[in-house]
């Protein structure tokens, strides 16, 4: 008889959103939450910060355990240059909503694993073009009223209500919802996890 050695995996986000697609690709896992500091040094790119706070969830995680593989995640919304993360409250939201609406921006996210063992880390980015359509005042109170806005980056989930601001979207559909899937099996894979 032969015995096989399974790695596991463990995904390090409290985001529901990231447990229902990591759970897509069929393969176990755990959750454990990190709880990170998510601010970055000033001047970073987007792609830079998305990979640094994929990292930063990862390492975080990856310190509390002797074996598995990590996977850790960050979503972003940038729009001119600027960086929109989650709103701190409803007027945060109601901003952010203001800014987007009418217009295209992108999101990137960023994937990062680390083997909890070795210490071997790989990371790497998506990025998605976005166009929201223009929006009423009267729409975005209304869109903020449904709460769908508040845990999200950028305040809006293409994957909710918010399905229905979004005129069209550029690249994966995952990248936005929060967890690039085609990037993580490919990163998945390099670490002897193969999804196919
Ligand atoms: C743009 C967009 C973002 N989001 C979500 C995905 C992420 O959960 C969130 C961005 O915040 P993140 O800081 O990336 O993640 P999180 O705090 O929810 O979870 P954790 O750090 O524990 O992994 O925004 C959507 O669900 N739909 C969307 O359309």
């Amino acid at each position: 008889m032969t015995t096989e050695k399974h790695d596991t995996l463990i995904l390090a986000s409290s985001s529901p959103r990231r447990r229902e697609l990591l759970q897509a690709l069929g393969i176990p896992f755990t959750v454990m939450t990190s709880d990170v500091d998510e601010t970055t040094a000033p001047g970073l790119s987007p792609a830079q910060v998305v990979e640094e706070l994929s990292l930063r969830k990862a390492r975080e995680v990856a310190a509390r355990l002797t074996e598995g593989v990590v996977l850790g995640s960050d979503t972003i919304v940038v729009l001119d240059g600027h960086i929109l993360g989650k709103p701190a409250d409803e007027a945060d939201a109601f901003r952010m909503l203001s800014m987007l609406q009418g217009r295209e921006h992108t999101v990137y996210s960023g994937v990062a694993l680390i083997d909890a063992a070795s210490g071997r880390s790989e990371v790497a980015h998506s990025h998605t073009d976005v166009k929201i359509r223009p929006l009423s005042e009267a729409e975005i109170k209304s869109y903020i009223a449904t709460k769908e806005p508040m845990d999200k980056a950028g305040s809006y989930a293409i994957q909710g209500i918010g399905a229905t601001i979004v005129e069209g979207i550029t690249g994966d559909y995952f990248t936005v919802v929060g967890l690039p899937l085609c990037l993580t099996s490919k990163l998945l894979a390099r670490f002897g996890m193969p999804i196919l």
